[in-house]
């Protein structure tokens, strides 16, 4: 396996360094990787002696082929015209990142563009990636995108039509999970005057066994609910004022994160106004 670079070793960056390592999809010194603050790029090196860290990112576009460009959508223009000169069609430009769309990057880079969408579960070797390919991916590029990530996640395509909501659920969805077992703690404590440590314990012992049963497929969702839900126990009386607020509920959830997408690809859209197609960057010899 040829070198691969990292752009942005923040939340996501680093996560997908630490991934590919642990998961023996590469060796430490097959990764390359920068960070506009350089300590965050410094610590994936001391996790993992070996990883090159590079002083800047037309470094990483030398050194490495397949670059995952793990920076938020906003600071896609600067890092283009950065990069323009030093991408080839030998390269693979992989974003992280929804609103930035591949269609646009191929009018910006001459390289093979795709989309994959980790999640925060991927830390766990757990979890899907989503998965989009430009038109410049052959099948063999396509197969090494899928055999890379398949090694931490469980990589899925996804038409564009459905990626803001496909990691709504499963990129947003465990702080949306998170946030709501923490109301769940938070009104145990209050209600009844149990410890948030105790509360926070079962709670998270809850998550993980049920994790573990739908692992198992012993369970859909439906058939656990029914299961724990005795006729005439108190399970159902509890469902009850769940049952009062929770519908539609995600429905707002959605509305609001595809609001804020929309907003987001304009605004990108605008910023990458300011670089020149591929073949007409002043860069280019
Ligand atoms: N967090 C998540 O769970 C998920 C995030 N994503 C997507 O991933 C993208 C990144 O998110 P996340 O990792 O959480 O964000 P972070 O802010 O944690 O990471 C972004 C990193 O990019 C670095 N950076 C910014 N500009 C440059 C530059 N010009 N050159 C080099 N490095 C630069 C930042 O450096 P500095 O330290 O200087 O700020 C920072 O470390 C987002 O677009 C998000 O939508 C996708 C799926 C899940
Ligand atoms: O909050 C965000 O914008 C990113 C996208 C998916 C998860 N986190």
């Amino acid at each position: 396996m040829e070198r691969i670079g990292i752009i942005g070793t923040g939340s996501m960056g680093s996560m997908l360094a630490d991934a590919l390592i642990a998961s023996k999809a590469l060796s430490p010194s097959q990764l390359i990787v920068t960070n506009r603050t350089p300590v965050k790029a410094e610590a994936v090196a001391e996790r993992h002696p070996g990883v090159t860290v590079a002083t800047n990112n037309t470094q990483v576009a030398r050194e490495a082929r397949m670059l995952l460009l793990c920076v938020k959508p906003l600071e896609y223009s600067s890092i283009l015209l950065e990069l323009q000169e030093e991408l080839t069609p030998h390269h693979l430009l992989i974003t992280i990142t929804s609103p930035v769309q591949l269609e646009r990057l191929e009018e910006l880079v001459s390289c093979a563009v795709a989309r994959v969408v980790p999640s925060i579960t991927n830390a766990a070797a757990s979890g899907v990636c989503l998965c989009e390919f430009g038109t410049r991916i052959t099948p063999e590029l396509r197969e090494k995108i899928l055999s890379l990530f398949s090694a931490f996640s469980q990589p899925i395509e996804v038409p564009e039509q459905f990626l803001r909501i496909s990691s709504d659920i499963s990129s947003c969805g465990p702080a949306f999970l998170s946030y709501i077992l923490r109301n769940m703690i938070d009104d145990a404590v209050e209600e009844t005057g149990i410890s948030t440590e105790a509360a926070s314990y079962l709670a998270m012992q809850m998550v993980i066994g049920m994790a573990e049963l739908l692992k198992k497929e012993r369970f859909s969702l439906s058939t656990l609910e029914q299961r724990v839900c005795v006729p005439g126990g108190v399970t159902g009386e509890g469902l009850i004022a769940l049952q009062q607020s929770v519908p539609g509920l995600f429905r707002q959830v959605y509305q609001r994160t595809h609001r804020k997408f929309a907003e987001d690809i304009e605004v990108v859209k605008l910023q990458l106004q300011h670089v020149p197609p591929f073949e007409l960057s002043p860069n280019r010899s």
